[in-house]
């Protein structure tokens, strides 16, 4: 590129980055002076901490587009040039002259689109377009494609080849980062999908499904920002260290406030950090759990056999046989309220009944014969107790403890850490509950009542929580109260402008109209009301029932059926992006088939996408990965196209089963030194990762946790799925396959991370797949760690 087309474009970016400036220093200004002013009302507070938290965002978004600002130009055959970047940026004459051109478009405006899609068969009027890489504010490359439709190459697939190249072999780093500048067609079109249900994409290893569906939610709040920020998006991920993966990508996109969490995680005041065989996980994921919560709430709504005696604090014995509670218990069940709310209805006939018999015990004691004798000639006495005595007896024994304990009995309140931990810990609860499991299912789910939860307890907790709702009555009480007070107030407000208004005016109907003409005394209460001034992620994440306006599901393929229903309660509108691959299913209760989870939850709302180029795994690994999974499973994967070579062929080395440690440890050293500056990753069989960690000197977090800023981190091949590094090293993959649920499954994950160096190593005490045995010896450089 000439160097005058280059100082061309230089003197353009700098023109945008001192918009940039200007425009921030603006924002700055403005939010200051909004925290510095308020008129100490309720109605200026609310004013002030909305705009308050508008500039804060607009600063934070203005902020992320520091780096990469710009990074694509488009030249029309008819029309002015568009430049591309992160965000729009206005002319700088913009407030003056609406009309004016943006300096800059945001790469999600439907203006930007040519840019992703125009090809030389259908340039959509683009002639040219240029791709501007940047290295903080400075320019230091241009690439451009001229779309001519005269040309043979006709519709070459990559957009931006250069860019995408140097993106793709550029180190990782730890964290993901976004793909703005190289978004190939066939992802474009599943980021601006229109689709208003569950868009599922599914794509093999590499193909950008994750990145993909980051840079959906992005866009969707770019294009529905009012209902998406009221509402949130929130993003499912398998793990915390994938988690921690992401998180640097939608901020990059100017977005925050989108929450990030695993299922694990998805019922507030639950730590489920518990860990448990995964048959057992497993078997709590099946659809059938549902029945299994339902018929668990369903026991704890008990009658007894035989009538139950209730001795009162007063010393007085009540019975209360099976027909009232039958007819009590039938009464709330035919509410078809949840367990918890429709416990007062239970009370209330127990109450009615026991009252009743009360005042008749004490009617028979006090109309014993003597008082009998002294009745006058004619006079008749069924019963001394009128109604208002009857209820004062009712109010007496709501409030005893026998009466309560009963109460208990009959129908508890229930939280669902208590219905759960009550069921887990009781072999015949278990088996009244759960009748379609068979004993030795039943035994693997009893534990300890005091044990901690497991992220697969966390839909069924969630289940439960439905079933048994919360009697929010006191809750609903105050807030009504609360709501009282401040109409109130509010009417007082405006009696005061009322009566503080000009009499002089009175003649000029329209100029005498005060505040409570124009507003009543409700209305102006919920102006008052005190603003939350947490972001919608913050509010969702501690609400149970928060319904979010789009969710993100990452390595759906792993959720069982009952996480499945959790996530769908939380999205009532059904519009979800969910992202998997059905080949790298590790979990004994994944799906196998979208149809079969999503024809029943929502019919005729899906649709599938697919992805079919492999950007991250060079084509050497991927048809290793692809052979052995052939191989193993006798199934006929097509594995998507990759894109690049690595240049050094996967290896195998074999080590004397003693020296694992020793070995590995020499081998890694080895190849951090050939990495220069990358990351390398160990997979390991998750029986020998404590042990193969120590002997590394890595870090293991608690679980599959790991910290992937460091250069080195040891995983297994569950905590590996959806990351990526510069080199990997497979440990013992005999091991690796026997000991999943889907074994050829997790192989074929760890063997599709690397993005430029792979070798696997083993002792030769289990049988290797016959693809893996006709690798090459390590190169050179690693075979003197040896
Ligand atoms: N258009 C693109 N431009 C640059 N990099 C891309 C592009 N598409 C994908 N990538 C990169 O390819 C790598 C793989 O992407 P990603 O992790 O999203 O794939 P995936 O389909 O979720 O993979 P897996 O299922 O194996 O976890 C990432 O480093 C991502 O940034």
């Amino acid at each position: 590129m000439s160097k005058a087309e280059m100082a061309r474009e230089q003197e353009y970016v700098s023109r945008l980055y001192r918009r940039l400036d200007g425009l921030r220093e603006q924002t700055a200004a403005r939010l200051a002076d909004v925290l510095r002013h308020s008129d100490g009302t309720a109605q200026g507070r609310w004013d002030r901490e909305a705009a308050a938290s508008r500039y804060t965002q607009r600063l934070a978004r203005l902020t992320a587009a520091e780096r990469g600002l710009c990074f694509g130009r488009l030249d029309f055959r008819d029309g002015p040039s568009r430049y591309i970047g992160r965000i729009g940026l206005p002319a700088e004459d913009a407030a003056d002259d609406p009309d004016a051109e943006p300096l800059l478009l945001d790469w999600r405006a439907p203006a930007a689109r040519p840019f992703y899609l125009a090809t030389a068969v259908a340039p959509q009027g683009v002639h040219r377009r240029r791709h501007i890489r940047t290295q903080g504010r400075r320019v230091i490359d241009l690439n451009d494609e001229l779309l001519d439709a005269r040309r043979e190459d006709a519709d070459a697939p990559q957009i931006g080849e250069a860019a995408l190249l140097a993106a793709l072999e550029a180190d990782r780093s730890g964290r993901m980062r976004d793909i703005v500048a190289t978004i190939q067609a066939e992802q474009d079109a599943v980021i601006r999908s229109g689709h208003r249900g569950v868009l599922v994409v599914e794509g093999g290893p590499g193909t950008g499904k994750t990145v993909v569906a980051l840079h959906r939610a992005a866009y969707l709040l770019y294009t529905h920002r009012d209902l998406l920020a009221r509402r949130g998006v929130l993003i499912v991920g398998p793990n915390r260290t994938f988690l921690r993966y992401i998180e640097e990508v939608l901020p990059a996109l100017g977005e925050t406030g989108v929450l990030a969490t695993t299922i694990g995680e998805l019922f507030p005041g639950v730590r489920a950090d518990g860990t448990e065989p995964p048959q057992v996980a497993e078997i709590k994921g099946r659809a059938m759990m549902a029945e299994v919560v339902a018929a668990a709430v369903k026991d704890r709504q008990w009658v007894p056999r035989e009538a139950l005696r209730i001795e009162t604090e007063q010393g007085l014995v009540l019975h209360l046989d099976r027909a009232t509670c039958e007819r009590a218990r039938e009464a709330a069940r035919r509410s078809r309220l949840p367990h918890n709310r429709a416990r007062p209805i239970v009370v209330r006939h127990i109450l009615d009944a026991l009252a009743r018999q009360a005042a008749d015990r004490l009617n028979a004691g006090i109309l014993v014969p003597e008082v009998l004798a002294d009745l006058e000639p004619g006079e008749r006495v069924d019963d001394l107790f009128d109604a208002e005595d009857v209820a004062a007896i009712r109010r007496e024994l709501a409030g005893d403890p026998a009466v309560h304990a009963a109460l208990e009995r009959l129908w508890p309140v229930l939280t669902p850490q208590r219905l759960l931990a009550d069921l887990y810990s009781c072999p015949d609860r278990l088996a009244s509950a759960a009748p379609g499991l068979s004993r030795a299912e039943r035994e693997s789910l009893l534990r300890d009542p005091s044990a901690p939860w497991t992220p697969a307890d966390v839909p069924l907790l969630d289940e439960a929580a439905e079933l048994l709702g919360a009697d929010d009555r006191a809750a609903r009480a105050r807030a009504e109260a609360e709501r009282r007070r401040r109409i109130a107030y509010a009417q007082g407000v405006l009696d005061v402008t009322f009566g503080s208004r000009s009499t002089d005016l009175d003649d000029d109907a329209e100029a005498a109209l005060t505040a409570g003409d124009l507003v009543d005394a409700a209305a102006l209460a919920d102006r008052h009301e005190e603003p939350d001034p947490r972001t919608a992620a913050e509010r969702a994440a501690a609400d149970r029932t928060w319904a979010f306006g789009h969710i993100v599901v990452d390595e759906a393929q792993e959720l069982s059926p009952m996480a499945w229903r959790l996530l769908l309660r939380r999205c009532p509108a059904r519009w979800m992006t969910v992202v998997g691959d059905p080949a790298q299913t590790g979990g004994a209760g994944g799906v196998w088939s979208w149809a079969q989870v999503l024809d029943a939850c929502v019919p005729g709302r899906w649709r599938l996408e697919r992805l079919t180029v492999n950007y991250r795994t060079p084509a050497e690994f991927m048809d290793l990965a692809a052979a052995v999974r052939a191989e193993l499973t006798g199934e006929d994967l097509r594995p998507p196209a990759a894109v690049r070579h690595a240049g050094s062929p996967p290896w195998l080395a074999q080590v004397p089963a003693g020296e694992l440690p020793a070995r590995l440890s020499a081998l890694v050293a080895a190849e951090l030194a050939a990495l220069g500056g990358g990351h390398l990753a160990v997979v390991t069989p998750a029986a020998l990762r404590e042990e193969l960690a120590g002997a590394l000197g890595a870090s293991t977090g608690p679980g599959e946790e790991a910290d992937l800023r460091e250069r080195l981190v040891v995983l297994t091949a569950g905590g590996v799925k959806g990351l990526e590094f510069d080199s990997v090293l497979v440990v013992e993959p005999a091991r690796i396959l026997a000991e999943g649920a889907q074994g050829p499954n997790d192989l074929f994950v760890a063997l599709t991370r690397a993005t430029k160096r792979m070798g696997i190593v083993h002792t030769g005490e289990h049988p290797l797949p016959a693809a893996l045995t006709r690798l090459p010896s390590p190169p050179q450089i690693l075979s003197a760690a040896r």
